[in-house]
Parts: structure tokens; sequence; C-alpha cells
């Protein structure tokens, strides 16, 4: 399986290179050439298979022969063992046909923790293998650093530096990322919002004399491992519901487009997928642009559901280089206008993209008032990004076809949006229960280029 860069300029990489290259050398983003088919009777074969079995089964086509059979297998094992539920992602009932996709069980009570557990695995076997060292620089809006941080802490061979926007995560995701007391974690908070802390890594991508210096590596969902780790819930949840021979549908809280792409994904390997709806909070850019009226940039207004709250979305790129037919140059032109503020999409690419998504988007009243009415009506407490995709599932499902709603974290990292909206202050699980009273570790930096990439060259171990 090779992977090409949707700018079209950069060479085609295996699974072990694109993954350790991040963001390929053109500034595009890495996609497997074709996407592996999964026959109805392989689909079929799934049910009642644990989630690290199926994980093996929807991931191995893309991964090829990198790890022997036996590693992968063991790589998945280790990658999912921390987790706090034996289903890995149990589905719940919140009305008739519609279902809440529990993506919360890992050990940062996030989504992120599905493909960052194992990309942690993926990278120890690869560099150990090759014997090298890597620093990886992530930018977060919360939750992507706290994963990261997790799966990376206290390994010899790789430093980790977030970037995440001052004063725009929330207290338990800040501190996340600086109470980790080992010396190869470094949190920065930036003077800035999480589009200037994913530009800064992309230019950091850009210039080649600081990414060869340091080796670089990405573990944003510019990385394809991190993309493809997300498929396989879809396939495990679909199937839990009677997939292939019933048709399903989801809606996924949506903010840098990399949870949705994998829903795509698992559309395009042959999961019967009647709806893919993309949920957005008042940042809707991407609501926007699949309603015809372009992707054109705005200010980022702060919410209660703040990982979401972004205006360039990563992974748009993937979607927008199959909807231009993978012409490269085509992407490397919007995403050049993209720099200047927006871009129209073409006719053609609209069509595409329409007949693949639906979209809407919650308003901060509505998150509220859905997060009070799931506990109301469904015994169930969620946070502000389950509540936007819920809202808008809600708007948009139909009542025949099952939905499955992405409940992307654990409503105890947003207390305060979730008393908020209900009176009850979600408690953190025990294990994590001292997490206010550890001492934090953490670096204020201006927005500013120089000044982090100088940070970054002064804190590699040698
Ligand atoms: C809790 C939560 N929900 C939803 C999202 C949006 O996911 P994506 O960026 O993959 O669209 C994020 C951030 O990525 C998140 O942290
Ligand atoms: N919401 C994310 C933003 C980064 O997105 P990713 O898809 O690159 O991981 C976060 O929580 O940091």
């Amino acid at each position: 399986m090779k992977y090409i860069s949707t700018r079209g300029q950069a060479p085609a990489l295996g699974f072990e290179d694109t993954m350790l290259t991040g963001l390929a050398r053109d500034g595009g983003l890495y996609v497997p050439e074709s996407v592996p088919q999964m026959s109805t009777e392989e689909i079929a074969a799934l049910a009642g298979l644990s989630y690290e079995e199926t994980a093996f089964r929807v991931m191995r086509p893309f991964v090829g022969d990198t790890f022997a059979e036996d590693e992968f297998r063991a790589i998945i094992a280790r990658a999912y063992a921390g987790f706090g539920h034996a289903a890995r992602a149990p589905l719940v009932q919140l009305a008739p046909n519609h279902f809440l996709l529990e993506l919360f069980h890992g050990p940062t009570l996030a989504f992120k923790d599905f493909a960052m557990q194992l990309i942690g695995q993926l990278f120890q076997a690869a560099l150990a293998r090759r014997g090298e060292r890597v620093t990886i620089v992530g930018a977060t809006s919360g939750d992507t650093g706290s994963a990261a941080i997790e799966a990376f802490r206290g390994l010899d061979n790789v430093d980790v530096f977030i970037l995440f926007p001052h004063g725009r995560v929330s207290e338990v995701q800040r501190r996340q990322m600086t109470t980790p007391s080992e010396a190869n974690v470094h949190a920065l908070a930036v003077e800035g919002d999480f589009d200037d802390c994913q530009a800064a890594l992309k230019a950091m991508f850009a210039d080649d004399a600081f990414r060869d210096h340091v080796r670089l590596a990405a573990v944003n969902s510019i990385n394809w491992a991190r993309v493809l780790a997300q498929v396989v819930y879809y396939f495990s949840s679909a199937v839990s519901l009677g997939a292939p021979q019933r048709r399903v549908s989801f809606t996924v809280p949506t903010g840098n487009f990399g949870d949705i792409f994998a829903g795509y994904i698992a559309q395009r390997m042959g999961l019967p997928v009647d709806q893919l709806v993309v949920a957005t909070n008042q940042n809707d850019i991407l609501h926007r642009c699949l309603g015809g009226q372009g992707y054109h940039k705005g200010p980022t207004v702060p919410s209660i559901s703040p990982s979401m709250d972004i205006q360039v979305s990563s992974n748009f790129e993937r979607a927008l280089f199959d909807a231009y037919g993978r012409d490269g140059g085509a992407v490397a032109q919007l995403m050049d206008e993209l720099k200047s503020g927006g871009f129209d999409v073409s006719q053609g690419a609209l069509q595409f993209l329409g007949e693949v998504f639906a979209s809407g988007r919650a308003s901060e009243e509505e998150t509220l008032a859905t997060i009070a009415a799931t506990l109301k009506d469904s015994a169930k407490l969620i946070c502000p990004h389950s509540a936007v995709g819920v809202k808008v599932a809600n708007a948009q499902r139909d009542p025949a076809v099952p939905m499955i709603t992405l409940a992307t974290a654990h409503p105890a990292k947003f207390p305060d949006a979730v008393e908020r909206a209900t009176g009850v202050h979600p408690p953190l699980p025990p294990r994590m229960a001292d997490l206010y009273e550890r001492s934090e570790r953490v670096t204020r930096i201006a927005n500013d280029l120089t000044a982090i990439q100088d940070h970054i060259r002064g804190h590699i171990a040698a």
C-alpha cells in the first residue's frame, strides 16, 4: 500500500514512512493511493469479534507487511489494554434508533486516545527497529495534546512539545497537559488560538532545515495513522447494529475533520453508511461551506465546546482532494487561496461533497439545552461536543435508520458547561481525582514561529 500527497508533489511512501513523515514535503496530507475494500462477507464476519480483532482486520490492508501479523496484533492489544471499558467503544441507546458511541473510556477521556494509544505503540516499534529518535510537535485545542502526552510520556527516544491556545482550553484539559512530570514532555501555552498553533506546526514542517534538524514528527491528524485508527469504531459500532445487512448513519462533532474523514474512509471501504453528518458549533465554517457558501475564514469565537473552535479544518483538504478528482494542483491552489482568507468550491466538488456529507450547527444555547434534555430524557450526562452532535443528529436523522452519534469526550472534561446546563457537577474518574492538586509545568510563549522553534531547539534531548 502506497500513500500519496493531496498536493501531488511529494514522493509516494509506504505506511511506516508515511506515519513517521507526518506532513508531506509539499505541504499536503498523505492519503492511500487507493482505498482497500471489505466485502459484505468480511464485514459480516466482524460480528461478535473483540474490538482488538476488528481493529486488526480493518487496519491490516492499510498497514500491509510493515509489521508481521503477530507483532501488529500485539501492538493493538497493548494500545487498548488501558481502556476502562471491556467493549472499548460501547454503544448506548438514547432514543428509538438513536445511539451514542462512547469514545471516552481511554486514559485521557476523549476519542483521541483510540488513535493516540495505537500510534504510541506503532512509533515505539518503528523507532526501535530503526534506532531513531524524533521530536513530536502537536497543536491542540485541548484533547489531542493530552492524549499525545499520555501516549509518549517518559519515552527516551521521543520529545513531545504540545502547543495549546492559552486560556482557551478547559481546566481539566490544561492540567492533563501541564501536570505530567516526565522530562520529555513540554507544554507550551501559545498567545493565540488553535488555528495559530496549527499554522505554526505546519510552518515548522515547511522549514526543511528545522524539520530535519529536530527530526520532526506529527501526531495531529495530519498523520494518516491517526485517521486510520479512527476508522475502526465506525465498523465496530455499525456491525453491532446489524451492518452490513442494515444501513446506519453517523453524526460526528467536527472541528479538524479527522474523525468524520475516518467515517468517510469506512464508507469507501464498503461499510453501508446512509448519512454522514458533520456537526459544528458556532464556529460553523464547514457547515457553511457544505451549504455552498465557500470556505471563508472568520474569527474563531470561543465556545463551550472549545475543542471544536477551529477555522482551518486540516483534514478537509483530504476530502477536497477526492472532490476535485484527486488533482493535487487544484488542491494546492485552494490551500494557497486559504492563506489569504478562503476559497469558493467548484460546483462539481460541491456536488461530490454533498453526496457524501450532510451538516448542521448548534448554537451555545442549543448545546446547553441538549445537555439538559439528554439528562432528563435519557438519563445520560454528555459533554458539550457530544451535545452538538446530538442536537444536529436530532434535526437531521431519518427515524427509520439507526443514527450513531459520536460521544467524543467525557463530561468531566468540561464540568463548567455541564453544570451550567444541568446543575450536576460530573466527577473525574477516581484515578484522576487528584488532578487539581498536582503541580503544573508550562511555558507561556508568544504566537511567534521563531520563538517557538528556538524553544524547541533549546529543549530537545541531545
Ligand atoms: C471532544 C472533541 N470532540 C470533537 C472534536 C472534533 O474532532 P475532529 O477534529 O476530528 O473533527 C474534537 C477535536 O478534534 C474533540 O476534542
Ligand atoms: N480538537 C483537536 C484539534 C486537533 O485536531 P487533530 O485532528 O489534529 O488531532 C484537539 O483536541 O486538539
